[in-house]
């Protein structure tokens, strides 16, 4: 293949050319805490919860791929918006996202157990080490926009995160963004 460029709009996070994907509530209900919220908010319209714009890249070893992602705003109960989250099928690979709009965070949890919260804003270039699992939301009141950059075969693995959540839930609490614990996290 030769070298190409695609165009990124850092207001509306697209990627030009690029393969868009949706995530509507429907396609996430289940990684949220209040799943009678998100059962309301599907008989509502099923709103878009989030966008990931792919750049065409071969999933190959030695390859980059890219993409933007675009959270909207929104709450499902208390909790923000938020991207279904996983590990890499390839533990072994890490992941940057440099955020280009807006205000959000990064959980993450690696095999051993440690979790971690960053803040994502304008020019924040966040490191997902290897081994780590990692899910955005959106705190802001506008879009969240952030471009990612991994090793290309490193594939999804989403079950993992389906199935035991986080160990902590990001919520708005009397205004404000709080990281709280999971009461339904199970082997913690
Ligand atoms: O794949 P998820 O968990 O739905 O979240 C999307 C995000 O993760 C990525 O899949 C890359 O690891 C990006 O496409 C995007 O930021
Ligand atoms: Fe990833």
């Amino acid at each position: 293949m030769k070298p190409y460029n695609v165009v990124i709009n850092f207001e509306s996070g697209t990627l030009d050319p690029g393969k868009r994907i949706i995530r509507k509530v429907s396609d996430v209900k289940n990684m949220f805490y209040d799943t009678q919220a998100a059962e309301e908010l599907i008989q509502k319209g099923d709103p878009m919860v989030y966008e990931v714009i792919y750049a065409d890249v071969p999933e190959e070893q030695g390859h980059l791929g890219h993409c933007t992602t675009i959270i909207y705003p929104g709450k499902i109960g208390n909790e923000y918006f938020l991207t279904k989250g996983h590990y890499h099928e390839k533990l072994s690979t890490a992941e940057i996202y440099f955020c280009l709009r807006g205000q959000g965070r990064l959980i993450m949890e690696s095999t051993d157990g440690d979790c971690e919260v960053l803040e994502m804003f304008p020019g924040s270039a966040s490191y997902i080490p290897p081994n780590w699992s990692h899910r955005t939301m959106n705190v802001g009141k506008e879009l969240l926009v952030f471009y990612c950059i991994f090793p290309a075969d490193a594939g999804h693995d989403y079950a993992t995160i389906e199935e035991q959540g986080y160990p902590k839930l990001v919520v708005e609490i009397d205004g404000k963004v709080t990281v709280i614990d999971n009461p339904k996290r199970k082997n913690k």
